[in-house]
């Protein structure tokens, strides 16, 4: 199917299963990962208790003492401020405490959002035969794919969530190419701070050489204080560009507290978060930051982030601009491919990952 369609399908529902009997937990597996009927088939089967392999080890999941809904808030920041060193000066400091920012105004046009979340509800709600065409073992190409969980065969404990991956270079999409005025914009910002006087080619090449959408489900679980729907990770983008529905359940750590601070969803935003690259690039200025998704007992979520990333065959290191100044650097250059594979070899596990980078 060409990538285009889609996004027009809406033809027929997925078939309702009756709650299905899995006496053995390897069924459970093969029915969700194995057959491509994902969480969201298991869910659909009308499943009362969460199956143990999606059962989250007691410290990662999302206990209400540590989260803090009240106090801490990641930065909303109006896009659309004339003051325009006021909104960079904005963009760069959330970069540097939160790692992560919200922005409104930001130029997209909200149907394009609109279009995008609709999209994704006609994918998912596809039938399984249509879906598994993408699974890693049926795509025809590495450049769409259709999974569920994070790495399953790595994981100890699986992940409440399914997901469509698209990788592209330059095929045109609405939602992406709407997009990248605004993440043009965006490195415009936080390469200035630090030094880097225009994003060349050579440069647009470095922060955002490849791009990858992913479509994210997570169905209603039956147990979600159980399990997570995304574990704690950081992502290896140089920024990623999150669209979330109304539902919540998104929540970051606090650089400064290091508490689980909730992200909620406003309308029209999007939630923008500071990557590993990035954080490479720019010496441990800007920060990747921890985040996870609970699930959810009562609603559907759906998000889609774009990752913005180097080209998979860039260098990625320091910035010679950053440590221009004699600062000492703390990451050695690693090839970006290299660093893509080892964090999808292993388990979500925190901010890990970069510690292949660290000098
Ligand atoms: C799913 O939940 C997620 C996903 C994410 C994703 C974040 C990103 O996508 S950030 C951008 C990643 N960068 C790229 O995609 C650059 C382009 N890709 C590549 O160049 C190649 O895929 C590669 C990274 C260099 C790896 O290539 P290769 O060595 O040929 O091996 P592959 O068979 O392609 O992949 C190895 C291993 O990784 C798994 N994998 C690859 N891509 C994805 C993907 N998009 N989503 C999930 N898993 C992927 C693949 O299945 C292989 O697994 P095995 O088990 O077979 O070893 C962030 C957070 C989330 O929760
Ligand atoms: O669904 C979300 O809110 C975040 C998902 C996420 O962190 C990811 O896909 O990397
Ligand atoms: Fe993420």
């Amino acid at each position: 199917m060409p990538l285009q369609r889609l996004f027009q399908v809406s033809t027929k529902m997925a078939p309702t299963l009756s709650t299905a009997n899995f006496a053995d937990p390897a069924e459970v597996t093969e029915f969700v990962v194995n057959k491509g009927n994902g969480v969201k088939g298991l869910s659909e089967t009308g499943i009362k208790a969460l199956p143990d392999q999606y059962i989250q080890p007691f410290e990662e999941r999302l206990i209400n003492k540590f989260v803090n809904e009240t106090d801490e808030a990641i930065p909303v920041i109006d896009m659309s401020d004339p003051n325009e060193n006021k909104v960079a000066e904005a963009i760069c400091d959330a970069a540097e405490k939160w790692g992560f920012f919200q922005v409104i105004n930001h130029g997209v046009p909200l149907d394009v959002l609109d279009n995008v979340k609709a999209a994704t509800h006609r994918f998912f709600n596809l039938p399984v035969e249509e879906k598994s065409r993408f699974t890693k073992e049926n795509s025809l190409t590495t450049n769409v794919r259709f999974g569920t969980s994070f790495s399953p065969r790595a994981e100890k404990a699986l992940e409440w969530k399914d997901y469509l991956s698209l990788f592209f270079v330059n095929e045109a999409l609405e939602y992406m190419n709407k997009s990248k005025t605004m993440v043009r914009k965006l490195l415009e910002y936080l390469g200035k701070n630090l030094n880097v006087k225009e994003l060349d080619e050579t440069k647009e090449s470095l922060f955002m050489g490849s791009i990858r959408v992913n479509l994210n489900y997570y169905p209603i679980c039956p147990n979600p204080d159980l399990t997570v729907g995304v574990g704690r990770h950081s992502d290896v983008s140089s920024l990623t560009i999150l669209l979330q529905d109304q539902i919540g359940g998104l929540h970051v750590r606090s650089l400064s507290s290091g508490n689980w601070v909730h992200v909620p969803p406003v309308p029209g935003s999007f939630v923008i978060n500071i990557g590993d690259a990035m954080q490479i690039l720019s010496n441990g200025r800007y920060k990747s930051v921890e985040h996870r998704v609970l699930a959810n007992g009562s609603n559907n979520r759906i998000s889609v982030p774009i990752f913005v990333n180097p080209k998979p065959e860039s260098v990625i290191g320091p910035l010679p601009e950053v440590i221009a100044n004699g600062e000492e650097p703390i990451y050695k250059d690693v090839v970006y491919s290299d660093y893509v594979r080892y964090f999808f070899k292993k388990a979500h596990d925190g901010k890990k990952t970069v510690d292949f980078a660290k000098i």
